[in-house]
């Protein structure tokens, strides 16, 4: 194919992936980095059309090489800055373009005018540069369950990086040793390049959009809207995999249950929008006295419960203390007025007998009826303060 031929190529393919870009960022949630990278897109369409152009014209004038090489440098640019938006840094688009006036600019150097290995020698190291950045940046920032939906573009910016250093050892080789490349050749070879390069980008950065859209949606049925700790959903299924481990291991598990006391009197007192607000305000409070990796889940309207593992019994009662303390400590301000709230907290650990998760949370749950029963702002722990089905042991309990 010849080196024209493969440049309108190049073209239809970066205008294939603007409009791609557009047409997810219309469809998605719209995800600001999909502008950036329909626009580093356009670049690329851009400098494919000066190609095209110039290469009619037999001998390339140096304003369309000025031209296919600026907006390369910007599309490259464009490549970056979706990256860094898409991981929430500022996408810095004024420095892309300066950095594409001044590739323009570089071509009044009468250095740059003299032969294809000059212009080849300014620009790969600023595009392997921006190539790079890309690439390191999501191997930096993506973590967990993200990071696989990198991979692609990570790799795909390195062999694009990696294309033009051996591009430009080959180019330079044929001053040494003629013929080996001359400049046609290498055009063709960079026209390739860029087709392939444009063709897999459109997939990598739809790939790192719809995973991500996945991510958020599978976090969404997982999470409750109000407070943003767990659901019963992931409830289930966190307990369930932490109950199978316990057993298998012998790890230690116990579920922390609480319940505002008396909410229903805050409702019908304030109203349900100070409801709301009560319940945030005893989530975020609580969240600051439980460990970071204990998992938070709300299970009722106004119930919570905390799953913790490897933990002894005295550390959960420290933890579940702390947590009623917390409360009682800090009340809910509404126009300058506090409103007084309390939590009652039962206590419950995995013991031999259990057969499912179920099991501990139904003795906590007993626990914390056993606090209700007796004054509420307590503690009360399975085993200690009560016995099986709720019947008291002996009334000893920790808290007030
Ligand atoms: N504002 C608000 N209220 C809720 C929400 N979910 C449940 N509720 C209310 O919470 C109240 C719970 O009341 P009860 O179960 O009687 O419990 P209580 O008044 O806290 O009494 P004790 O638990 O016995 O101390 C009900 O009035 C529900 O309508 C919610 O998301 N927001």
């Amino acid at each position: 194919m010849d080196a024209f031929t493969l440049v309108v190529a190049t073209a239809l393919a970066a205008l294939t992936m603007a409009a791609g870009m557009g047409l997810l960022y219309l469809a998605s949630a719209r995800q600001a980095c999909l502008v950036d990278w329909m626009l580093a897109a356009a670049c690329f369409a851009l400098s494919s059309v000066a190609a095209a152009i110039g290469l009619q014209l037999q001998a390339l004038p140096l304003g369309f090489i000025a031209c296919v090489n600026a907006f390369h440098v910007a599309g490259q640019f464009g490549m970056l800055a979706g990256v860094r938006r898409h991981l929430r840094l500022a996408p810095h688009w004024g420095w892309g373009g300066l950095l594409a006036l001044g590739a323009l600019a570089v071509h009044a150097l009468p250095v740059m005018q003299s032969a294809h290995l000059v212009r080849l020698a300014v620009f790969v190291p600023v595009i392997c540069a921006l190539d790079v950045a890309s690439a390191w940046l999501l191997w930096r920032r993506g973590e967990g369950e993200v990071r696989a939906s990198y991979l692609p573009l990570i790799a795909l910016q390195l062999l694009s990086a990696l294309q033009l250093v051996v591009r430009l050892a080959i180019v330079g080789a044929d001053g040494a040793s003629p013929h080996l490349m001359h400049g046609q050749l290498s055009r063709t070879w960079g026209a390739l390049a860029m087709l392939v390069y444009l063709s897999l980008a459109t997939m990598c950065c739809a790939l790192i959009v719809t995973h991500q859209q996945t991510l958020a949606l599978r976090r969404a049925s997982l999470t409750d809207v109000l407070t943003g700790w767990l659901n019963r959903r992931a409830l289930h299924d966190i307990a369930t995999r932490e109950f199978r481990r316990g057993r298998r291991t012998g790890t230690a598990l116990f579920f922390i249950t609480f319940d505002i006391d008396h909410f229903k009197a805050i409702n019908d007192r304030y109203g349900h929008g100070v409801g709301d607000a009560a319940i945030c305000h005893v989530t975020a409070l609580s969240a600051r006295v439980l460990r970071g990796y204990d998992a938070l889940f709300r299970i009722g309207g106004e119930e919570f419960a905390v799953l913790v593992v490897g933990e002894k019994l005295s550390g959960v009662c420290v933890i579940a203390e702390r947590l009623r303390e917390v409360v009682a400590c800090a009340p809910l301000t509404v126009d300058g007025v506090p409103v007084p709230m309390t939590v009652s907290v039962g206590v419950a650990a995995l013991n031999a007998q259990d057969h499912k998760w179920e099991d501990i949370l139904r003795r906590a749950d007993e626990a914390l009826y056993h606090a209700k029963q007796h004054g509420r702002n307590r503690v009360s722990v399975h085993g200690r303060d009560l016995a099986e089905h709720g019947h008291p042991v002996r009334l000893q309990v920790v808290g007030t």
